[in-house]
């Protein structure tokens, strides 16, 4: 029995510490680096990462390097050598497309070639975890990694011991709550093991759970779900797959709490913003470092069995989704189309996820 911190709970606080801008150590028993968030990097933390005196780096996804024109040579990511006349800025400039129009002529940037970009590798990932921007600024760490996140009281993540599963998620509570679209309605609250949001389960009538359930998986959407954007179709999708669900008298529609199809908020509005500079759904994705869809799906597999569904009939237009259930052992036994709040302002929108990601019209 211990009261110390599982490797879970480890990752969480990382994840805490980096948005907070506070870097954190990673090792794999052999090598270690320090990592910070080029995003909340502070002018204390940047002199310090300085006044290392090891040979900094930015580690930024391939998706961003294909723009900056710097070449990926880890595959997936990019070290970009920190030049000795880098400022804050210069390290903004590179993590954050938000300028890239202004000031196209960054570069050109020089990045490594040797050594193993594993632990960049984690810090990416424990980035994207925190829903800030996927550019970490790394330094070697010469000497016992312990003994050097024990000096600056840092979190040290043995990335070795890191596995990719889907964490586990609890049901906290359960209610009623009566809906325009169907009186007989509970929501049902799980909460993951890793510290990240809560996912909502809105359980209309009483599914049969042994046969398929009329389902959703919405992907939480705050300007469209809330405010009626219209640049998407998200909030009259959310409404419509109630009502549908109301008028057959039973369903469950999963809320998830992956915001920009898993990029956050913050990173939804830089989206935007770039959409506002003409670049697609898709190329504004992929310009701020990301993938053009990061969520994970196994989340709403795993509320779905623990709830005792097996099989859906699942609401969507992206068949994509459907793979991703099938593949997570849920039988989609029909798709059922939600074609709903088209408007001038979301065509293009939807023109775009129709061409490059597969969804159907
Ligand atoms: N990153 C990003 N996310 C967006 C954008 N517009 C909407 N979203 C998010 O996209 C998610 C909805 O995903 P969609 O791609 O519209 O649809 P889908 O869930 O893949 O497919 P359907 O089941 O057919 O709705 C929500 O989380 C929205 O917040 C955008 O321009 N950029
Ligand atoms: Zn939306």
């Amino acid at each position: 029995m211990s009261l110390a911190p599982g490797m879970t709970e480890q990752l969480s606080r990382a994840r805490a510490d980096l948005r907070l801008g506070v870097p954190v150590v990673l090792h794999d028993g052999t090598h270690a680096i320090v990592a910070a968030a080029a995003e909340t990097l502070g002018k204390v933390r940047w002199r310090a990462m300085q006044e290392l005196g090891a040979p900094l780096t930015l580690a930024v996804t391939a998706r961003r390097a294909a723009t900056l024109k710097a070449r990926a040579y880890d595959g997936d990511l990019a070290r970009i050598a920190v030049p000795a006349s880098a400022d804050l800025r210069w390290i903004a400039q590179v993590a954050d497309p938000a300028d890239d129009l202004n000031a196209p002529m960054k570069g050109p940037f020089q990045t490594l070639r040797e050594g193993d970009a594993t632990l960049h590798r984690a810090a990416i990932a424990l980035l994207k975890g925190a829903r800030l921007l996927p550019a970490a600024l790394t330094a070697p760490v010469v000497g016992n990694a312990a003994e050097f996140a024990g000096r600056h009281d840092l979190i040290s993540i043995p990335v070795d011991q890191i596995d990719d599963s889907a964490a586990l998620l609890e049901k906290v509570v359960s209610a009623r709550v009566p809906l325009a679209a169907a009186a007989g309605t509970r929501l049902h609250v799980f909460r993951p093991e890793d510290g990240s949001e809560e996912h909502y389960a809105i359980e209309i009538g009483q599914p049969d759970r042994a046969a398929p359930v009329l389902a959703r998986l919405h992907s939480a959407c705050f300007t469209g779900d809330l405010l009626g954007s219209l640049k998407c179709d998200c909030g009259p999708q959310l409404r419509g797959a109630l009502a549908r669900m109301g008028a057959e008298g039973a369903g469950v529609l999963l809320y998830l709490n992956q915001e920009g199809r898993g990029i956050g908020l913050v990173n939804k509005m830089r989206a935007y913003s770039l959409q506002d500079q003409g670049f697609d759904t898709v190329e504004a994705n992929h310009r701020l470092g990301f993938e053009d869809d990061e969520r994970d799906f196994r989340i709403g597999t795993a509320i779905l069995k623990s709830m005792g569904f097996g099989a859906v009939r699942l609401m969507t237009n992206n068949p994509a989704k459907v793979a991703m259930m099938e593949a997570q052992g849920i039988t989609v036994t029909e798709r059922v189309p939600l074609k709903i709040g088209e408007n001038p302002h979301n065509a293009d929108y939807l023109a775009t996820k129709a061409a490059k990601s597969g969804h159907l019209l």
